[in-house]
């Protein structure tokens, strides 16, 4: 049965007409308690969700709404080892990474955890051999500086932790990261490298992504051509793949490429032996309170009631906007400077996870699914795109994120950042009236002049916000911060029914991008080609 078709989501249908006679204004005026009923905390986060466009019916629907879906069920088969992933036959278990603890877990019979503390055991040897200077290079030297070389799932968890727990970092080795098959930016990293006294670090699952080959066999190139012998090649080289055999045969000596299961989705793999530039940056123990923090979400998210499960009930709160108040997008607004990248990780983690339009036996859906992810770090966006969020015809449901306390506070700036993440919440919600705009013109206009100026300066408000705060942005905070959000994903993909574990949208681009690559090279077109996509490589071609 769709979902539409469950009694909760006609009763949610039923409620958002009348909802649509309430601000949430009123509702805190009347309702001095809304904060507290509209607030969870876990895992060290707190999420106040009482700026939501939510009466306790609706919340109370949306419950029901999970249960209908049987989001409980679904959870169970994720953290089990249940092939959930059905297009690709794959258990989807991610959440095995961060488990520390004895029980077993089984894929095709077999138990999974050994293999997963071995590699845990790898990315620790790894990382301390690098850091007390023990792996050295060819010459002898120290290894300095580390390349890592992915891009999607491979790159943007990698990079965007390391970039957060920036006050975490061991200042061991710096550690550089190369992402798109532009050539600028491999070559602006590698010249300002030493080869005797680099590590280049190729991550990949697949080990068959254009960008990060290329990228990969540039650096081999550089490094060769600055006079290293191609056995050294073992000593200034590494690989994290699934496919081994592959990354061997590209080049890499076996005992520098550390493997990860199939079971790993890219977009959740940082917390696998991809996660292996975050540790190099930020040493093993704290890559491991970033597992435990996400263990503890895992946790939480198994055992907490719906309507006290963080996941859930920002997985929910999605849904309403998505499926019954017609919002098309959602914003990230991280109130930390290093936590600037997170809204380009969800982006990736949400949008390909629910970027999806067919239900699990194929048929299409007939009702909205994944949202359009942006954002950026507060206060920047404010002075940018809040404008439209604020007075725009559309409903834009935003995350506020911050830490209550930062490093090396200033407690002048962290006032001012929290006012504003705050401030900017709270005319979401509570808008400006035309009489209050009115009310604050100059005497000196007309009656049509004060009317026409009022009308532009009303502020709807009743637009929606979570601010999520935590005291400061730690390992073990981060590794549950990313957990919620992944697993508020996985609700809402069970909600709508679709499989938030493969991507094939992306497959045609890169089969069409390799031909037109072959028609730039030889000139020949391809006979299915268009005619636009022939005058563009005519024109490049002509301008080479
Ligand atoms: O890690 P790789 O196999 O190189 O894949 C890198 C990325 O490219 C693919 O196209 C997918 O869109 C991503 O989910 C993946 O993370």
């Amino acid at each position: 049965m769709s979902i539409t078709q469950t009694q909760p989501w006609q009763n949610l249908q039923a409620l958002a007409t009348k909802q649509a006679d309430v601000h949430m204004r009123d509702a805190f005026a009347t309702d001095p308690d809304r904060v507290k009923r509209f607030s969870q905390s876990a895992c060290g986060l707190h999420i106040d969700f009482s700026k939501n466009t939510i009466s306790d019916d609706i919340f109370a629907e949306l419950i029901a709404l999970a249960e209908s879906a049987d989001v409980a069920q679904k959870r169970t088969d994720m953290f089990t080892g249940s092939p959930i992933n059905h297009t690709e036959q794959r258990a989807v278990l991610h959440t095995a990474l961060r488990n520390f603890g004895t029980d077993p877990i089984y894929v095709n019979g077999k138990d999974i955890m050994p293999d997963v503390q071995a590699t845990r055991a790898k990315i620790k040897a790894f990382t301390e051999a690098l850091h007390s200077g023990e792996h050295k290079g060819y010459t002898g030297k120290t290894i300095t500086d580390v390349v890592s070389i992915g891009i999607g799932g491979s790159f943007l968890g990698p990079k965007i932790m390391s970039e957060a727990l920036l006050p975490y970092h061991q200042h061991k080795l710096n550690v550089h990261f190369v992402a798109n098959v532009d050539g600028c930016h491999i070559q602006d990293v590698l010249a300002q490298r030493d080869p005797e006294t680099t590590l280049v670090l190729m991550s990949s699952k697949s080990f068959g992504t254009q960008e990060t080959k290329q990228n990969t066999l540039t650096a081999k190139a550089w490094f060769l051509a600055s006079g290293a012998p191609q056995s050294a090649i073992a000593d200034h080289f590494a690989a994290i793949s699934s496919n081994v055999p592959a990354a061997v045969e590209f080049g890499m000596s076996p005992d520098r490429v550390i493997g990860m299961e199939d079971w790993v989705g890219g977009r959740y793999s940082l917390w696998s032996a991809i996660g292996l530039p975050i540790a190099l940056a930020i040493g093993y123990a704290n890559f491991e309170q970033l597992l435990k923090g996400a263990e503890a979400m895992d946790q939480h998210f198994q055992t907490a009631p719906l309507a006290e499960n963080l996941p859930a009930i920002l997985g929910l709160l999605g849904v309403w906007y998505r499926n019954f108040q017609d919002a098309q997008s959602h914003v990230l607004l991280p109130y930390y400077h290093y936590l600037r990248g997170f809204p380009a990780y969800v982006q990736q983690l949400d949008m390909e996870s629910n970027g999806k339009r067919n239900q699990h036996d194929g048929t299409a859906v007939d009702y909205a699914t994944g949202p359009i992810i942006f954002g950026s770090e507060g206060t920047n966006g404010q002075h940018s795109f809040h404008q439209l969020i604020h007075q725009g015809d559309t409903i834009i449901p935003a995350d506020f994120i911050l830490p209550l306390n930062v490093p090396n506070q200033d407690n002048t700036h962290h006032a001012m950042l929290a006012s504003n993440c705050f401030g900017q919440t709270q005319a979401l919600m509570q808008g400006k009236t035309f009489a209050e705009c009115r009310a604050e013109l100059p005497e000196g206009l007309s009656d049509v002049e004060k009317d026409t100026l009022a009308a532009h300066k009303v502020m709807p408000g009743n637009k929606p916000s979570n601010t999520i705060t935590f005291q400061t942005l730690d390992p073990f905070t981060l590794g549950a911060l990313v957990a919620l959000y992944e697993h508020k994903v996985f609700v809402q993909g069970v909600i709508w029914g679709v499989n938030s574990f493969d991507q094939w949208g992306v497959e045609l681009g890169k089969v069409l991008g390799n031909q037109v690559l072959d028609a730039i090279e030889t000139g020949t077109m391809h006979p299915a080609m268009d005619s636009s996509t022939q005058a563009l490589i005519e024109q490049f071609r002509t301008a080479q």
